[in-house]
């Protein structure tokens, strides 16, 4: 499903309403609500309006679990780590429990830090369905989606739920949850705004499937909802 708002605001605050209807469904059904957050630039309005009130008082944190879909091999403290970014628009201003949050870490080895990871979230949902009730995304102005970079292997992997990522321009190597992961969450919304997203998005949602040229091509849920929340420069080269 797409949805297209005048702004990002708009967009942020419609998708702030839906993380809390989830939350409070998913504790309803199953106890907790198990959420994979996102980096980059689209989450950050919608970060800062959860940790606002109303939104901050409606959602029971103490049964939320956060995960990240990808993860930059810096230092917690580097200005690029995307975990840094959530804690400080989010996480570290609404009464999470420190011991709900799980962090990836490859800084001294992206491949075990991988590893760890998938052996982390393994630990998580030994007793139930291994599928995230909510993950958050955001796409690259490349088509990269979590750190599934173009032209990179982890496109083709099938079996792993974590791998290490590779970003080419930046040469930077990173962790990421992998396609065949993602797909099993109940709940996907991307988040893509402003023009410089309008010409890959096109590609992505309307254009033939070539997941290695546009590796968000790869997400689609087996069994749940997938939304595209875009604002109207975003949204303006597709049809809705
Ligand atoms: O490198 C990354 O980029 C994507 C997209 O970021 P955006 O700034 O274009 O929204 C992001 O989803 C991912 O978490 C991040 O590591």
């Amino acid at each position: 499903m797409i949805k297209v708002y005048n702004s990002q605001q708009e967009a942020s605050e419609a998708m702030a309403e839906e993380f809390k209807n989830i939350a409070n469904q998913s504790i309803k059904e199953r106890g907790r609500f198990n959420v994979s957050l996102t980096g980059g630039s689209s989450p950050k309005v919608l970060y800062k309006l959860l940790a606002e009130k109303p939104l901050v008082d409606q959602i029971p944190w103490d049964k939320t679990f956060v995960f990240w879909g990808d993860e930059r091999c810096v230092p917690f403290d580097h200005e690029d780590n995307n975990a840094k970014m959530a804690f400080d628009l989010l996480l570290d201003k609404v009464p999470l429990p420190k011991d709900n949050t799980f962090r990836m870490d490859g800084r001294s080895n992206p491949s075990e830090g991988a590893q760890e990871y998938e052996r982390i979230l393994k630990q998580h949902f030994k007793n139930e369905d291994p599928a995230f009730d909510l993950i958050l995304l955001g796409m690259g102005g490349d088509g990269h989606t979590a750190s599934i970079f173009p032209g990179t292997e982890v496109i083709n992997e099938k079996d792993k739920w974590v791998d290490t990522g590779y970003n080419a321009e930046l040469k930077s190597d990173r962790i990421t949850l992998t396609a065949p992961f993602i797909n099993k969450a109940r709940n996907i919304f991307f988040g893509a705004f402003g023009e410089g997203k309008a010409e890959t998005l096109k590609s992505v949602i309307e254009g033939d499937y070539r997941p290695s040229e546009y590796p968000s091509q790869l997400i689609n849920t087996e069994q749940g909802n997938l939304v595209w929340y875009l604002d109207e420069p975003a949204a303006k080269q597709i049809k809705h």
